[in-house]
């Protein structure tokens, strides 16, 4: 195992913390000034991917600690432990192998003295027969007609991964076949869903790694009396419903027969397993082929994280100005900003994968961590952002890094659209690096026309102060292979942040709380009587509840 280092123990730590102070408040323009090679010292070109991150608080001082802090945390060490199947996800005693999902080698790589290649493989093959077999319309329902509609029914990793992939390759989805998305517990979501089908074209998937999450049960269960009342014979179910789970005694009891199940397995983490059978709702809208891409593109930011210098190491470079922003500049949060509506799902999707990683306050010693860990990941596609949270992070009092990522090429060419649209993603971040000084202000409102008076009143308001960093991806085009290698990217990103923070980025107890509480409470509401057990607040909420429903 790779050792447990407190990073603020690391010499490159106080290194970075008396660096911040003499760097902090330099303009990120007149370094540009300074430096005519800063692009090129801080850009990475790697497939068809661009990552600017020049736009940054940094000089080649910063990156030489943050890389030093990335070893002195063994980060090396660390990587190879993951890749080679160690038992890393110490708490549950497990190994973390996504990565082993979209590998094509074929050298063994055991879990527990069982080889788990051959394992994977087997599961793709059933994966691609059932979802080809789909397309070509030979899955036909209980009264013979063909299968076009497919419900994901999932929650947490079991669908916002599958969502935000399907989503982001909308203009690659099979004509004949409709995707929905199931996942609140919330019955309207499901409502809406059932409302748009027909019960005898439509195929439920029902994804859930433990096969006991209440909304995924709740919902899978609905779904089943919904389809039972139309079908009106239970031997139906066989070939409308499958499974996606690593729990077949589960799958069983709910009646999905164990052929119709899709394994994986324990060494896959529910955020980071769309690459697992929990894929299917993928295959299944955008055809096998392009899932079989997505996996590519993902193995081969694989091979680029475990190879590459830290120097020029997408993931590792994400990940260490993140721990710069978040440790030394005490920035809460990271935007995630796409300048794509397909990729409409992303902030949403890492948000799980980020925070639910990260967001530990226990390090892998068992000890309170004394310094920041997990950010607030948040963001929406840019343009529609720049008209909602912008002027915030243009002149609100907080720091806040960004990433902003653009594909160089649209999907739908349409007039002057993406024109348009990159001309936005690359104002915003020269914007918000240079904002706007007095003397700009000033000229611009004299040539108005306006009195200095009122020049005198406005100008606070219309300055910008600027040097706010950001990252820009420029992406050549959102393929099925570049969307892989890009949340492959964001994976990595979060396993080195981990790193370096020393938690454990692959457990969650911290969501058991609430479930507990919510199994206390629910018996609760079912009576007329008023509740007393809880603190002012709750008994309060819930006994006006009782009197409203
Ligand atoms: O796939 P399952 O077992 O239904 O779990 C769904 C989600 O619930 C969590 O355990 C907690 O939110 C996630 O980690 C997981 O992705």
């Amino acid at each position: 195992m790779f050792p447990k280092v407190n990073p603020a123990e690391t010499k490159s730590w106080e290194a970075l913390e008396n660096h911040y102070e003499d760097i902090s408040k330099e303009p990120i323009i007149d370094m540009f000034d300074k430096d005519p090679e800063r692009f090129s010292k801080f850009s990475i070109k790697w497939n068809e991917f661009l990552l600017d991150y020049s736009k940054n608080i940094i000089t080649d001082k910063t990156k030489s600690l943050l890389m030093q802090l990335a070893k002195e945390c063994q980060l090396k060490e660390a990587i190879e432990a993951m890749f080679v199947g160690e038992k890393i996800n110490e708490t549950e005693n497990r190994a973390v192998l996504h990565t082993a999902l979209r590998s094509n080698s074929t050298e063994p790589l055991e879990v527990d003295g069982q080889n788990v290649r051959p394992l994977i493989q087997k599961e793709l093959q059933k994966m691609e027969a059932f979802t080809k077999k789909l397309h070509a319309g030979e899955l036909k329902g209980f009264d013979g007609k063909v299968i076009k509609n497919v419900v994901n029914i999932g929650i947490g990793g079991s669908d916002l991964g599958p969502y935000m992939v399907c989503e982001a390759l909308k203009p690659y989805q099979k004509e004949n076949i409709n995707s929905y998305f199931v996942s609140n517990v919330d019955g309207s979501h499901l409502y809406q869903v059932l409302k748009q089908v027909d019960a005898s074209e439509t195929l439920f998937i029902i994804a859930s790694k433990t096969f006991t999450t209440q909304e995924t049960m709740t919902n899978a269960i609905s779904a089943k009396d919904w389809f039972l009342k139309e079908a009106k014979d239970e031997s139906a179910i066989a070939k409308h419903f499958i499974a996606l789970s690593t729990n077949q005694k589960s799958v069983e009891a709910f009646g999905i027969d164990s052929a119709n199940m899709f394994e994986f397995w324990d060494w896959v983490g529910g955020r980071y397993s769309l690459w697992s059978s929990i894929g299917m709702s993928i295959a299944c809208a955008v055809g096998f082929d392009n899932f079989k891409e997505l996996l590519n593109g993902a193995e081969e930011m694989d091979n680029h994280f475990r190879t590459a210098d830290f120097e020029d190491n997408l993931p590792v470079i994400l990940a260490m100005l993140g721990v710069w922003y978040n440790n030394f500049f005490g920035a809460e949060s990271h935007a995630i900003l796409p300048y794509d509506q397909y990729l409409h799902r992303f902030a949403s999707y890492l948000q799980q994968g980020d925070m639910e990683s990260n967001g530990k306050f226990i390090d892998r010693n068992g000890e309170p961590i004394a310094i920041q860990t997990g950010q607030v990941i948040w963001g929406e596609p840019g343009t529609n952002g720049q008209h909602a949270f912008y002027q915030l992070i243009h002149q609100g009092t907080k720091l806040i890094s960004s990433d902003f990522i653009a594909a160089a090429q649209s999907q739908n060419p349409m007039s002057d659209h993406h024109e348009k649209l990159l001309a936005n993603f690359f104002a915003q971040t020269e914007a918000l690096m240079k904002g706007k000084m007095e003397e700009v202000v000033i000229d611009e409102l004299l040539k108005t026309g306006m009195e200095e008076e009122d020049i005198d009143f406005l100008l606070p308001y219309k300055i910008f102060e600027g040097n706010q960093p950001t990252n820009s991806l420029l992406i050549k085009k959102i393929t099925p292979r570049n969307l892989g290698a890009l949340i492959a990217m964001y994976e990595h990103k979060i396993f080195v942040q981990g790193v370096i923070w020393n938690v454990f980025s692959f457990d969650q107890w911290g969501v058991e709380l609430g479930k507990q509480l919510a199994g206390q409470i629910l018996p609760e509401l079912q009576g007329e009587e008023p509740v007393t057990s809880h603190d002012g607040s709750t008994n309060s909420l819930i006994n006006q509840w009782k009197e409203w429903r």
